[in-house]
């Protein structure tokens, strides 16, 4: 079951659900939109190691926006700082991003019940286009989640992604042991 824009504000009325800024007007039919961030960030190295801490650079998106290119990964944050403690928040993106060739993940949609961060954006693009901070870049989507929950995200010692960040965040895979 996903949230329908009364239920979601119902459950902001109620604290369960966090979206910082929040605007109305970006509550859809059933989801939220979310925004671009002003940092993104890229690997320093080219070729990536699974296994190794991963370093990247941040920089600030000019006022006249970024041009991304393609066969490059940008690691891109939404400006909204979101909580969700009771349900199952999504990440998806936009028709309107799609149209214009860009993919805000590479693989992961979903949250976690009890995350409370902002989002990192695994960005790429099909061609290459200019990017602002500030634009609509994906959207919220929220599930019910079915039986009780043993360990919140944000309570889990091994959560990767908790820290508090206003901006994107390297992948902590090289924290799993294989
Ligand atoms: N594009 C995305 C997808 C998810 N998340 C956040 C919300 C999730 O609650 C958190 C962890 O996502 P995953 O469970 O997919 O990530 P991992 O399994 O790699 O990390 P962990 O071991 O911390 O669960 O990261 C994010 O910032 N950006």
């Amino acid at each position: 079951m996903i949230l329908s824009d009364k239920r979601i504000l119902e459950e902001i009325d109620r604290g369960t659900i966090i979206i910082e800024p929040f605007d109305p007007g970006c509550l859809g039919t059933n989801s939220y939109d979310v925004h671009l961030g002003k940092y993104l960030a890229t690997y320093t190295d080219r070729v990536l190691d699974a296994r190794a801490h991963n370093k990247i650079q941040h920089f600030e998106i000019p006022k006249d926006g970024f041009v991304l290119q393609p066969g490059t990964l940008y690691l891109g944050v939404t400006l909204e700082y979101t909580e969700t403690h009771a349900h199952v928040p999504f990440l998806e993106g936009k028709s309107s991003t799609g149209r214009l060739g860009i993919d805000i993940h590479a693989t992961a949609g979903k949250g976690d019940v009890g995350f409370c961060n902002t989002w990192t954006l695994e960005i790429s693009c099909a061609q290459p286009v200019r990017i602002y901070a500030g634009m609509p870049i994906g959207q919220l989507i929220y599930f019910a989640v079915e039986g009780d929950i043993e360990k919140m995200y944000n309570a889990k010692d091994d959560a990767k992604y908790s820290n508090k960040t206003t901006k994107p965040v390297e992948s902590m895979m090289w924290k799993n042991t294989f």
